[in-house]
């Protein structure tokens, strides 16, 4: 299938990572955002499972990465997050690079991060953050029965992939 990249979506300095915006629809009884759309990304990146977690004030999750999983992170509070993103792909066109954003609350995104690039993100306001991410590969595999797909920087003292 072949997927349009619509003029919505922003690229940052790493090589395919889609910055999506979510547009919050409110009315009087609420609001309501998309999250994933079937038509918007390639058929690789498409989920097989979805979580969604909190994360306190001040805390930051990561910094991971992954060898096969797509994430597609939704930031849309109640918090903001910073997000860290590097580029460790020996073989991108943009390895080495590094972005840093500020995103949930006060700017709602869905992010797409292929393997092999560096993920973090910090809770950086007051109250109680939500993450939604829906990957493309199931955590731990089929029935849970395998390694799960991660390379976990954050508790190496000497890793170049450091959160502020
Ligand atoms: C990611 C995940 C975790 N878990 C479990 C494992 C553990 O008991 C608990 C918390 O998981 P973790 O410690 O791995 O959570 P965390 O350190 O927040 O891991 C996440 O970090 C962010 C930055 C990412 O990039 C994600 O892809 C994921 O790696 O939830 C699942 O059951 N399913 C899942 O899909």
């Amino acid at each position: 299938m072949n997927v349009e990249v619509p003029n919505y979506v922003e690229r940052g300095p790493i090589h395919d990572v889609w910055w999506i915006p979510l547009k919050v629809r409110t009315d009087s009884r609420g609001w309501l955002v998309e999250l994933f759309r079937q038509d918007l990304l390639d058929p690789k990146h498409h989920p097989v499972m979805a979580y969604v977690s909190m994360t306190r004030p001040g805390v930051t999750r990561g910094p991971h990465e992954h060898r096969e999983q797509t994430d597609y992170f939704c930031f849309l509070g109640p918090s903001d997050f910073e997000v860290y993103l590097w580029d460790a792909r020996k073989t991108s066109p943009t390895h080495g690079a590094k972005e840093v954003r500020r995103v949930g609350a006060s700017a709602p995104y869905a992010l797409l991060v292929p393997p092999g690039v560096v993920h973090a993100y910090k809770n950086v306001g007051s109250v109680e953050g939500l993450v939604f991410n829906a990957a493309n590969r199931l955590y731990a595999g089929w029935l849970r029965q395998d390694p799960v797909d991660e390379i976990r920087h954050e508790q190496d003292p000497h890793s170049p992939y450091q959160v502020a």
